[in-house]
């Protein structure tokens, strides 16, 4: 007995739909770190750092990489290196997560003001809607001009179309404006559209590619540009404390993902997503967006669903849910997409007889929260114990 209150030992993420991030190193993974490289990678002195790091620029037909320890790390100092002389402003889809999860560094760092656009077909941004959103720098001295577009492909587990991006893209190069992706999920687009990595870094001024979502590392991300790009990221990654040392037994194990057959990984979470979207459909539970890769929205609003019901459900039949996004990932298993299947069709049933309306902020990830009354007045306090 531990003399420090700890959490429970983690039981592995085969049941774990809260998010892509909780999947756990494999044994190869930890055994090709115990032959890292050690050196300072501070000083540009780990070799396996370093492998990672081209790798990554490589597969993105960068010219270098950059390894953070998370992607918000990597995107905030992306953004920050495009950026020079405020006022400024960063336009984004309203969902993105630089916006609305990485708690405000955008105006903590770099001073930008956000422009969130809602996309008017629902789904991701268009030309149109960049258009219509935008600040020009034409010597308004009332504006905050765009610098940036931050896409994120995929957002909300929506693949952004290719010819969508080439329009946007052109459209930038036309403006002087810089074009960044947060790609957290990009591995899932590029499994899911067919679109190379390498296609995606003839688009983008810069992508945030995470390790540790879809693909599996335990840790980081890798930032692509070009040289000068990343090499003033480095400054500010320093900056923000995010030099690390002996980075090799970490960028070891995500070069064993980076290596490894990611694509059948993705595609197997793609198909058991999909999976519970078409079993959504057919009984009636509507979805906030199409199910393309790994996750399912449901329209918890929609559904008069209460999100901490689902989640309650959800430890009935022993699956973890985190509110009314459903995520999927390679270590998920097949039981557990069945068990996850009964806990949305009760939580659905059970909306129908005590319809909810949310009476708070709409969390898009998280929705537990003990400030939440159950449909008899009783405070839900503990999602563990609470019985209904
Ligand atoms: C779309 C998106 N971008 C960036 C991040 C940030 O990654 P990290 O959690 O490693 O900071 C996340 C969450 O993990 C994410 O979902
Ligand atoms: C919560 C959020 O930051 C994380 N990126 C996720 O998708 O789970």
């Amino acid at each position: 007995m531990s003399e420090f209150d700890l959490p429970l030992p983690y039981s592995g993420a085969s049941n774990d739909f809260r998010s892509d991030t909780f999947t756990t190193p494999t044994k190869e993974m930890i055994e090709a770190a115990l032959t890292a490289s050690v050196g300072d990678a501070v000083y540009g002195e780990d070799s396996d750092t370093v492998l990672l790091e081209k790798t990554l620029a490589k597969m993105a037909g960068m010219e270098a990489g950059l390894f953070c320890v998370s992607g918000t790390l990597s995107n905030q100092i992306a953004l920050r290196t495009h950026l020079f002389q405020p006022p400024y402003s960063i336009l984004c889809d309203y969902r993105a997560h630089i916006y609305t999860h990485e708690s405000a560094g955008l105006a903590i760092l770099s001073q930008a003001m956000v422009v969130p656009v809602i996309p008017s077909n629902g789904n991701y941004l268009t030309l149109e809607d960049i258009k219509s959103h935008y600040v020009p720098d034409d010597g308004d001295i009332h504006g905050a001009p765009t610098k940036i577009i931050s896409l994120e492909n995929t957002l909300h587990g929506i693949v952004h179309p290719l010819e969508e991006l080439v329009r946007i893209k052109a459209w930038c190069m036309e403006n002087n404006l810089k074009l960044h992706c947060d790609g957290a999920r990009i591995f899932n687009a590029v499994a899911q559209a067919g679109v190379p990595l390498r296609q995606y870094g003839e688009i983008f001024d810069s992508i945030s590619i995470c390790l540790s979502k879809s693909i599996g590392a335990p840790i980081g991300s890798v930032l692509v540009g070009d040289l000068k790009f990343v090499k003033k990221a480095n400054h500010f990654r320093k900056q923000q404390g995010g030099g690390i040392r002996q980075s090799g037994m970490i960028s070891k194990m995500a070069l064993v993902c980076v290596n490894g057959d990611w694509k059948t990984k993705l595609l197997y979470s793609h198909s058991l997503a999909h999976s519970l979207a078409a079993y959504c459909k057919e009984i009636g539970v509507p979805l906030e967006s199409p199910a393309d890769t790994n996750f399912v929205f449901i329209d918890l609003a929609k559904a008069r669903m209460d999100p901490d019901v689902l989640v309650k459900k959800g430890l009935k039949y022993g699956v973890k849910l985190m509110g009314g996004r459903v995520s999927f990932h390679y270590q998920i298993s097949e039981q557990s997409l069945e068990k996850v299947k009964l806990a949305i069709g009760e939580a659905f049933e059970y909306s129908k007889a005590h319809p909810f309306n949310s009476n708070g902020a709409t969390k898009i990830y998280r929705s537990e929260s003990t400030e939440k009354m159950d449909v008899d007045g009783n405070a839900i306090h503990d999602v563990k114990t609470y019985k209904y």
